[in-house]
């Protein structure tokens, strides 16, 4: 365990790609000040620095498949010692698979609370493309979408269940999910006003 990180809050955000993980951090961000890790923004920035690794990244992701969950884990790690100031971490798009989570939780620390937005497939597909209008992702395509939902349904909805069965998990229906930002938001609020 990191012991820089005793102590601290730390939330994973878990949903379907597309299920509005970013749009709900973002706004967690503005009015909690936690400090935000996005494990596919990670990625992607290591895609874009141009390295070997990068290239390796971008092609698991093209596919639509998880990348070794070691790489991520290192990545996470770093970047949450070089913000031991935080009061606390959002963890966005992680754990992708059980054994993901088991192994962040007995090096790092373990977790607070899990927020889990429950939005249905078609709908995800619907805001995907949409999304891919202006993204510029290489993985916002109909071909990588299909691929994904299929790893989130495989690798991730068990997490689901792992965290629920650990009474962490704090879900957001789907009725509420598939509502407006604004309406997801008052419900996640309601979490974090308790932590
Ligand atoms: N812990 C993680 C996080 C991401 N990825 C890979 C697989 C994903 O398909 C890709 C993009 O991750 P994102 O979290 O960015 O993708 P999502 O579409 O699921 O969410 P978002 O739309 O928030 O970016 O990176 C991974 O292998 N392991
Ligand atoms: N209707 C609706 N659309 C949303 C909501 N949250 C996100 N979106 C849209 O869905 C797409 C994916 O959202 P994003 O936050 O990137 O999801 P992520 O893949 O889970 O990080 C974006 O184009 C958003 O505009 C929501 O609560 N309601
Ligand atoms: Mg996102």
């Amino acid at each position: 365990m990191a012991a820089e990180l005793a102590g601290k809050k730390i939330i994973f955000i878990v949903g379907g790609p597309g299920s509005g993980k970013g749009t709900q951090c973002e706004r967690i961000v503005a009015k909690y000040g936690y400090c935000h890790l996005s494990s596919g923004d990670l990625l992607r920035a290591e895609v874009a620095s141009g390295s070997e690794r990068g290239q390796e990244l971008q092609e698991i992701m093209k596919r639509g498949e998880l990348v070794p969950l070691e790489t991520v884990l290192a990545m996470i790690r770093d970047k949450m010692l070089a913000n031991t100031d935080a009061k606390g971490f959002l963890i966005d798009g992680y754990p992708r698979e059980v054994d993901q989570g088991k192994q962040f939780e007995s090096s790092i620390a373990p977790a607070t609370s899990v927020l889990y937005l429950d939005v249905a497939t078609e709908t995800m597909v619907q805001r995907l493309i949409k999304r891919g209008q202006t993204s510029g992702r290489a993985d916002d395509n109909e071909e990588t979408i299909r691929a994904r939902l299929n790893t989130f349904e495989k690798a991730t909805a068990p997490v689901v269940d792992y965290y629920k069965q650990q009474g962490k998990l704090y879900e957001i229906e789907r009725a509420v999910a598939e509502s407006s930002p604004d309406e997801v938001f008052a419900k996640v609020c309601l979490l974090f006003d308790k932590l």
